[in-house]
């Protein structure tokens, strides 16, 4: 049998996400019928979660989930030979690890989850992450994150879904039931997970908010396609998508068209940096070559305001004891601001106001988001 990475004492759970940022250039069958975009602009999947969920009810999320022991399996081996295999399987050489938050049990955070049948780890944990975000965008969306064995790589343009062949829903639900079976699906269909086309973009680990609750250790991934792939919602764990650029996203948030939690929205906004896909797709071709940063926001409770603190922020303490701890004042936000120079932090005011302040460099040639500060009439 096969099973997720059950979260060990800690109760944290490694997980994997696939940002998926499309051209948006010509009209495409697959496009919804939404209003032209600048030039070269793209447009990010959104996917809501079902309100039935134990984790976020209701949010609009990338495409992603908890990784399965079938994700690292050794079948995968055969799978990617002759073309490709240890000990990069193709992809760059791995980027220095992300620096472990103190107190977690392991370097990346999730060295209590452990696969349930004790399988020998035959893929590298980023390549098994890599697998683990396709395998999710095909469950939740339907999306065919497929290359073609011993196809060239499609880099240096942006990559292409693989059109979904007859009979998918059948093995959309077989997958669903058993992780193992994407592999099938995909020896089927002679095509490999596309690990080249998901650059590594960034991770979080979920920041705590009550004792025992769910914690995500998720490596996000980056993936430029050309255009739309057609997306069915499985209906069950997510029940609606959209297509948004990143300013159209803002937009719905604040209009209370969409709920999104932090990571997303600073992703989303840390996106509205790039005015085409090419941008985005060179930067992640070139961007990100010196290393990973992996965050785990501390709450800050003011008089008025949660605060989600980032490292860099003057306030901001790698001190294990916020691994199980929020910080609080009671002070109101606008007083704790004034004192304040060295900014990394996103301030909520409610669930549809969000601000982002950031007066940091950004790290290994990555790109923050530019403060976000909303109007206060809106507050
Ligand atoms: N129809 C549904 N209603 C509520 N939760 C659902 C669901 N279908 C799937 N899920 C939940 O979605 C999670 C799987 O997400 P993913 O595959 O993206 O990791 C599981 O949560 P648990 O982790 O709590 O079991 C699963 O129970
Ligand atoms: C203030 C409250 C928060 O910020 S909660 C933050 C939640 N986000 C994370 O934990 C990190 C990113 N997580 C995700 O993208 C998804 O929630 C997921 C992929 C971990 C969801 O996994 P699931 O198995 O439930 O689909
Ligand atoms: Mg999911």
């Amino acid at each position: 049998m096969s099973g997720s990475l059950r979260p060990g004492a800690s109760g944290w759970r490694r997980a994997a996400t696939v940002v998926l940022a499309a051209g948006w250039t010509r009209p495409s069958p697959a496009a919804p019928p939404l209003p032209p975009l600048p030039a070269g602009g793209f447009r990010l999947l959104l996917l809501q979660r079902c309100q039935a969920q134990g984790f976020l009810p209701g949010a609009y999320v990338f495409p992603g989930g908890v990784q399965d022991a079938a994700d690292r399996s050794a079948d995968w081996l055969r799978l990617f030979a002759p073309h490709h295999g240890p000990p990069r399987f193709g992809l760059r050489p791995a980027r220095p690890p992300p620096r472990p938050f103190p107190g977690l049990p392991d370097a990346d955070g999730a060295a209590a989850t452990q696969p349930d049948d004790a399988a020998p780890a035959a893929l590298p944990d980023d390549v098994a992450a890599r697998v683990c975000a396709v395998r999710e965008a095909f469950e939740e969306a339907g999306v065919l994150l497929l290359r073609p064995r011993g196809a060239p790589p499609a880099a240096p343009e942006p990559a292409r879904a693989l059109p979904p062949p007859p009979g998918l829903d059948a093995w959309r639900e077989r997958v669903r039931r058993d992780p193992r079976l994407f592999l099938s699906l995909c020896e089927q269909l002679d095509c490999t997970p596309d690990i080249w086309a998901l650059h590594d973009w960034g991770g979080w680990l979920t920041p705590f908010s009550r004792a025992g609750g769910r914690r995500f250790d998720t490596s996000f991934f980056m993936c430029c396609l050309s255009e739309p792939p057609p997306v069915r919602p499985d209906g069950s764990e997510v029940v609606r998508c959209q297509w948004s650029s990143p300013s159209e996203a803002t937009e719905s948030f604040m209009k209370k068209e969409i709920w999104l939690v932090p990571p997303q929205f600073y992703e989303i906004r840390r996106l509205a940096n790039f005015t085409s896909l090419s941008d985005l797709h060179k930067f992640c071709l070139d961007g990100t070559s010196e290393g990973i940063e992996k965050w785990m926001p501390i709450t800050f409770l003011t008089a008025n305001a949660m605060v989600q603190l980032l490292p860099g922020d003057e306030l901001y303490s790698e001190d294990s004891e916020y691994l199980e701890n929020v910080m609080s004042s009671g002070e109101k936000i606008e007083d704790i601001m004034k004192e304040s120079k060295t900014l990394h932090r996103l301030v909520l005011y409610s669930h549809h106001v969000f601000n982002i302040h950031v007066t940091i460099q950004s790290k290994h040639k990555h790109i923050y988001p530019k403060t976000y500060i909303i109007s206060k009439s809106r507050l």
